[in-house]
């Protein structure tokens, strides 16, 4: 059995390790760090081996996931590289840091780059992965082994890649769930009852991203198939239309994945200075 260490089990790497449990990855296999002592009980209750010390976790480790903020990237490889198995595949979760930190602190590891999203709690998440030359089939499969049961396993062409699926999927949940929260609160300020506007709106986004997903039509089709000319739902659309929904999305999107350009030169290591 593998030993899957996870360095920090917060948001993110918290439903990677939830998804990987649904999906029957035992969870003997995982060991997990916090400095929370109420998250590493959390973490023992369900199974999971959790630590305060990373350093012990690491050991005899087969993967490795940093699941640290940013922020901390830099300083946790800084105390803890030189303790990683060098045979360890390396994986991070983390936006706006380069492959080139990584190597630097690492310069024998196989290391990828996974932009993932919390839907891979129940398993309908979203990965894009990009690994570093040190990588070989068996790190790909490795990888593949571990995402692909949580949803969809995108391989980015280059590393510039995964800020563009920061924007489309990492960050995403975020847009539809402010969506949702938007419409709830129009629904109960027309005067629906406030958990039946909820379950509402839920319960539609649900439907229409499964049919989304199922049909064999695109989006555009499927929206057109609800709006009957003349009807409700082309005065709705005419408003969104009118008032740019695109235009915003797109700036959204932009201002997205430039945040994790300019994260990139600030977290940079900068040999020298
Ligand atoms: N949230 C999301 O949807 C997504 C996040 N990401 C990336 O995932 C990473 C984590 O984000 P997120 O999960 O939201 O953040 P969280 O703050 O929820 O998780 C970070 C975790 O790291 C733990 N931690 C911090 N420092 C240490 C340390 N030195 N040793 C061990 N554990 C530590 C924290 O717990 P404690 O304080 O108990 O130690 C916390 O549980 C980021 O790099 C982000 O870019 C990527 C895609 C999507
Ligand atoms: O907001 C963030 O920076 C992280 C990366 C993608 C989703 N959450």
């Amino acid at each position: 059995m593998n030993k899957i260490v996870f360095i920090g089990a917060g948001n993110m790497s918290g439903a990677i390790i939830d998804g990987m449990l649904s999906a029957g990855t035992p969870p003997a296999s995982l060991w997990t760090t916090n400095r929370s002592e109420d998250a590493r009980a959390a973490w023992a209750a369900k199974g999971v081996n959790a630590s305060a010390d990373n350093v012990q976790a690491v050991a005899e480790a087969d993967v490795v996931i940093l699941g640290v903020k940013p922020v901390h990237i830099n300083e946790l490889l800084a105390s803890l590289a030189s303790h990683i198995p060098k045979d360890a595949l390396v994986i991070t979760v983390a936006a706006g840091v380069p492959l080139e930190n990584y190597q630097y602190f690492l310069p024998e590891n196989a290391i990828c780059r996974v932009m993932p999203n919390t839907p891979c709690l129940v398993k309908t998440g979203v990965s894009g992965v990009f690994f570093s030359d040190h990588c070989g089939p068996a790190d790909h499969e490795t990888v593949t082994e571990l995402f692909q049961p949580l949803g969809l396993v995108h391989h980015c062409q280059t590393e510039a890649e995964i800020d563009l699926v920061i924007a489309a999927a990492g960050s995403a949940p975020a847009y539809f769930f402010l969506f949702m929260e938007a419409m709830i609160a129009a629904a109960i300020a027309q005067g629906l009852d406030p958990s039946d506007a909820a379950a509402m709106v839920k319960q539609t986004a649900l439907g229409a991203a499964r049919m989304a997903n199922d049909s064999e039509h695109e989006p555009a089709e499927l929206r057109r198939r609800v709006t009957s000319p003349g009807g409700t739902t082309a005065q709705a659309i005419e408003r969104f239309t009118s008032e740019n929904l695109h235009g915003i999305v797109a700036s959204a999107m932009v201002d997205c994945t430039e945040r994790a350009q300019e994260m990139a030169a600030l977290f940079k290591l900068k040999h020298g200075e």
